[in-house]
């Protein structure tokens, strides 16, 4: 942003009531991370470095769109995902200066670096990774034709026919989805507040579409009491942009109210690395507050949270990784927050090669019981009890099977040679989805080749690399379990070998 675009962003947040310590705070490019915030003092902990009023905030709330289409909102389902604020987002932007919002929507971005935007060459790349089922484009697609289309076609005196190209394309749903999905806050209303319009959208048993904000916000400002204050949301697990059908299995109660999610000028100039937040959002009853959660050195940046998520999602929300130092049992540059997902049916697909009966009973039961098809690997590279129950269950005789059924109780997940075994060709075949070797993927990063890809290449090569890396390591504690227990095998054969010699000597 240039230095205009960065004094402009303040003054239009002044005006309206933005309160912004600029002697404490400036707007900056970070080479790489875009706009950022940086110290310009030192900033002691728990100094308010800006704050804004509750209004300032733009979602379905605080838009007075949802009003203006009164009972239409409903019935065009814009009151659940996140069709409706896209739409808001889009109304406002197309009104020009006679939206509140004018100066902050004019200080968006207008590009990502995000999957959702890629070509299809670069796509391939992540073949394998959590990435390339999650983008989210055929269900945002669906929101657009279905809900937001016959919405505006509905409302010609809101949305006039000449500003339909310009500001309500598909192109711009897209663009303002990836701009809720990187910058929105989880705004919950305050206790008491005033519900302005129950057909507007606003009433809170509509609560019924998965979908979270990009980033954490408090709900007390830390100066009060702040170890105890809660964090209302755990951002670690995100799901896509719109439609969200990748959530379909989430709690009902787990979802995230639409109306919750809103867009916070200022605070959403901040930038997030990982384990490095000083700065972070709490609420008040009328305000919101960027708090500082550690002295900030002059010239430091000013960090917020997006809740440090594996590098897959990072840039599927974001278009950014983080690469840090890893920990034990890995090692090297990579995120210590990713996850690999391994699929059941690989699972079944590994013990059907060792067992003659049919699964299928078993396959149908363990979907009831324990709900899980997917298991999720770390950089700890632990097998999942699931997974390990699973693998029992499938390898359990007819007599323990029936036991097991009768009783509705899992596997208990405990590891012998033959579980083991079943692992290792698991996630030796979960290392063939992806098109590339570990060898390969790091030969293209190492220093003097990474220069030479580009930005989205990069990006794919780390996010499977760093996949790859916890099933690698995962297989490698799993074979040294094989070799440990093989060598304890033949200790006990020896030792009942040399019991029994004795035993035969003693006669
Ligand atoms: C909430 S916005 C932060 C402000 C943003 N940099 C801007 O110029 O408007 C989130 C976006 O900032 C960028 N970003 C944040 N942290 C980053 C990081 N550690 N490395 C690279 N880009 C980052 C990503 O493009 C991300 O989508």
């Amino acid at each position: 942003m240039s230095a205009e675009g960065a004094s402009q962003l303040l003054h239009w947040f002044q005006q309206q009531h933005g309160v912004v310590d600029t002697t404490s705070m400036g707007i900056v490019d970070f080479p790489g991370h875009g706009r950022g915030a940086i110290a310009l003092t030192d900033i002691p902990e728990d100094y308010t470095i800006f704050s804004l009023p509750r209004d300032l905030t733009l979602s379905t709330r605080t838009s007075t769109l949802p009003t203006l289409m009164g009972k239409a909102w409903k019935e065009h389902g814009l009151h659940e995902g996140w069709a409706g604020l896209i739409l808001c987002m889009m109304w406002e932007e197309s009104r020009g200066a006679d939206s509140k919002w004018s100066g902050y929507l004019a200080a968006l971005p207008n590009e990502f670096d995000t999957p959702m935007f890629w070509a299809e060459e670069d796509l391939k790349e992540l073949q394998g990774t959590a990435v390339v089922d999650k983008i989210g484009r055929h269900e945002a697609e669906r929101d657009y034709h279905e809900k937001v289309t016959p919405a505006v076609k509905s409302r010609p005196d809101l949305f006039p026919q000449e500003k339909l190209a310009q500001h309500l394309s598909l192109e711009r749903y897209h663009l303002n989805g990836s701009r809720i999905l990187s910058r929105s806050f989880h705004v919950e209303k305050w206790r008491g507040e005033h519900v302005e319009d129950a057909d507007a959208g606003d009433d809170d048993e509509d609560n019924d579409e998965g979908e979270d904000s990009a980033m954490d916000i408090d709900p007390q400002p830390p100066v009060a009491d702040k170890d105890d204050a809660p964090v209302l949301e755990d951002t670690a697990n995100q799901p896509d942009e719109a439609g969200f059908e990748d959530d379909e299995d989430e709690d009902e109660e787990d979802r995230e109210d639409p109306a919750d999610v809103a867009m916070v000028p200022m605070a959403d100039m901040l930038n997030a690395r990982f384990e490095s937040e000083n700065a972070k959002l709490f609420y008040e009853e009328r305000e919101l507050k960027m708090v500082a959660t550690k002295p900030i050195k002059a010239g430091e940046q000013i960090w917020n949270t997006y809740g440090d998520p594996p590098n897959s999602d990072l840039l599927r929300r974001y278009g950014h990784i983080d690469l840090v130092p890893l920990r034990p049992p890995l090692s090297g540059m990579g995120n210590p927050e990713d996850v690999v997902e391994v699929r059941a049916d690989l699972v079944v697909a590994a013990v059907s090669k060792k067992v003659k009966y049919d699964m299928q009973e078993r396959v149908d039961w363990w979907l009831e019981e324990a709900d899980d098809d997917v298991f999720v690997l770390r950089t700890d590279c632990e097998l999942p009890e699931e997974l390990i129950s699973l693998e029992r269950l499938l390898l359990q005789s007819k007599e323990e099977w029936a036991k097991t059924a009768k009783k509705s109780k899992l596997p208990k997940p405990k590891v012998d040679v033959d579980v083991l075994s079943v692992a290792i060709d698991v996630l030796a075949a979960r290392l063939k989805e992806y098109p590339t070797s570990i060898d390969e993927d790091e030969d293209l990063i190492k220093a003097g080749s990474m220069e030479l890809l580009s930005l989205n290449k990069k990006h794919a090569v780390v996010v499977r690399l760093g996949e790859k890396r916890i099933l690698q390591g995962t297989l490698k504690q799993l074979r040294a379990q094989v070799a440990a227990s093989a060598g304890n095998g033949k200790k006990r054969v020896r030792d009942e070998e040399r019991e029994r010699k004795g035993k035969k000597a003693k006669k």
